[in-house]
């Protein structure tokens, strides 16, 4: 872990020189994959997301910073750099949406079947759940088309056909700041610099610095002057008593609309089948929850994370050895903050749970907001429905058949005409 470097300006010059770095990996990894002579023609776009949206509430300066050296690397790259910003959260939640719907063909499919109106099994869009380090999104379509909330609320025309959608993106309660959130709000109680935390295996041991905890504006209301540098963390593996204090982070106190998930935020029922991907997967997928073909009830995954909880560190690490520890320390917290937020966060029930499917890539590609935001910017999802679709084999052969039948008619009906005046007499046409 890096060591806190607190708000001020020189201690991001880490962070930039970080990301630099990370951006040269990915352009050299880019120079392999894509052939050389396609390098030019070959557009490049720089989407940032939560954690920058974080670093810009915290310092924008800063935040211009770290786009500037990025968007100098990408220039200098053999690339046709199109541009770098940060998006917004609605934005990251639409890309996500937009990647698996596209990814799974329910754009074209539901396009196709508005001129065979008669089929009834019309394949609806599957919503999209994306968590992340600093935010989460949840986006899907859902049944009653007038949103109470116009800030949730997006309409897309694709291929032809329209859509109203519901997004929100919770900026903080992506799984590692909302681990920072349940840190400092334990600190509140704490009287000694040492804190005892169910969200960790027993036996596991971390120091957190006290100032890089506070230093997130999704802990800085909290802050509070503490007579020890250091929070000693001390894991006690209990899933009850993790999940407990993780849904004290879900404020159901108040709503002012028909239906809220959590802090006030209006939540439609939810709708259909969802697609959970990014830091979703990752966990649940280490968890043996993400099973495709049959993912875990949600009883099972409850069980799970009991178990997995209760295992002593050391027996964890011992099974684990090629899992990064940062992960592997963490799985308890971002099991149980998974299944809270899904549950008690967003209200998917035992029955609902089963309409999750935790998603890792669809095909080849990966499920995430980048493929949907590269859609977008290279117009790639045309708004309209072409009326010309292309033929099929069979209807290609079907007008081949039908075409030379005509042509064969309109030699015989010439023959006919032209040398053999007795057919019409006869009355053959
Ligand atoms: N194998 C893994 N196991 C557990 N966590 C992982 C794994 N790989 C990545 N992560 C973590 O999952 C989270 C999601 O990563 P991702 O890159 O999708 O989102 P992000 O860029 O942090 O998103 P945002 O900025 O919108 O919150 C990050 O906290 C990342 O560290």
């Amino acid at each position: 872990m890096d060591e806190p470097k607190g708000p001020g300006i020189s201690g991001y010059s880490q962070a930039v020189q970080n990301a630099s770095r990370s951006l040269q990996h990915c352009l050299e990894r880019a120079q392999e994959v894509v052939p050389q002579q396609q390098h030019q023609e070959t557009p490049v776009y720089l989407g940032a997301t939560a954690g920058m949206r974080l670093l810009s509430l915290d310092n924008r300066h800063v935040a211009m910073e770290v786009l500037s050296a990025v968007e100098n690397k990408l220039r200098s790259s053999p690339f046709n750099f199109q541009g770098a910003r940060i998006i917004t959260g609605q934005e990251e939640g639409a890309y996500g949406w937009i990647t698996i719907n596209y990814l799974l063909g329910s754009f074209k499919q539901s396009g196709w079947l508005n001129f065979l109106p008669k089929l009834t099994s019309i394949k609806e869009t599957v919503g999209a759940l994306d968590l992340g380090g600093a935010s989460t999104q949840i986006t899907f379509v859902p049944e009653q088309e007038q949103s109470e909330s116009q800030e949730n609320s997006l309409h897309f025309r694709l291929y032809g056909k329209s859509y109203n959608v519901y997004t929100h993106s919770f900026l903080c309660y992506g799984k590692d700041q909302a681990l920072r959130m349940k840190l400092v709000r334990d600190l509140q109680n704490a009287e000694t610099g040492r804190l005892q935390d169910p969200c960790f295996h027993t036996g596991y041991e971390r120091n957190v610095s006290i100032r890089d905890l506070y230093a997130s504006p999704c802990t800085a209301n909290y802050k509070q002057s503490l007579a020890f540098p250091q929070l000693h963390v001390v894991g006690s593996g209990d899933y009850q008593a993790c999940q407990t204090r993780i849904e004290e982070l879900f404020n159901k106190t108040s709503c002012p609309y028909s239906k809220c998930s959590f802090n006030g935020i209006f939540l439609p029922p939810l709708q259909g089948h969802f697609g959970a991907f990014s830091a979703f997967y990752f966990v649940m997928n280490f968890l043996n929850l993400s099973a495709e073909s049959s993912p875990a009830p949600l009883n099972s995954a409850i069980s799970t994370m009991k178990n997995f909880c209760s295992r002593p560190w050391s027996e964890v690490k011992a099974a684990y050895p090629q899992v990064k520890e940062k992960y592997l320390s963490e799985y308890c917290f971002s099991g149980t903050y998974i299944i809270s937020l899904l549950k008690t966060g967003y209200g998917f029930s035992l029955e609902t749970w089963q309409q999750i499917q935790f998603l890792g890539k669809i095909g080849s590609s990966d499920a995430g907001w980048t493929l949907g935001y590269m859609l977008n910017l290279t117009n790639m999802i045309p708004a309209e429905q072409s009326l010309m679709r292309p033929l099929s084999h069979a209807g290609y052969v079907g007008l081949m058949v039908l075409s030379s039948l005509v042509l064969v008619g309109a030699l015989l009906l010439g023959w006919c005409i032209f040398r053999k005046p007795r057919c019409l007499r006869k009355g053959i046409v």
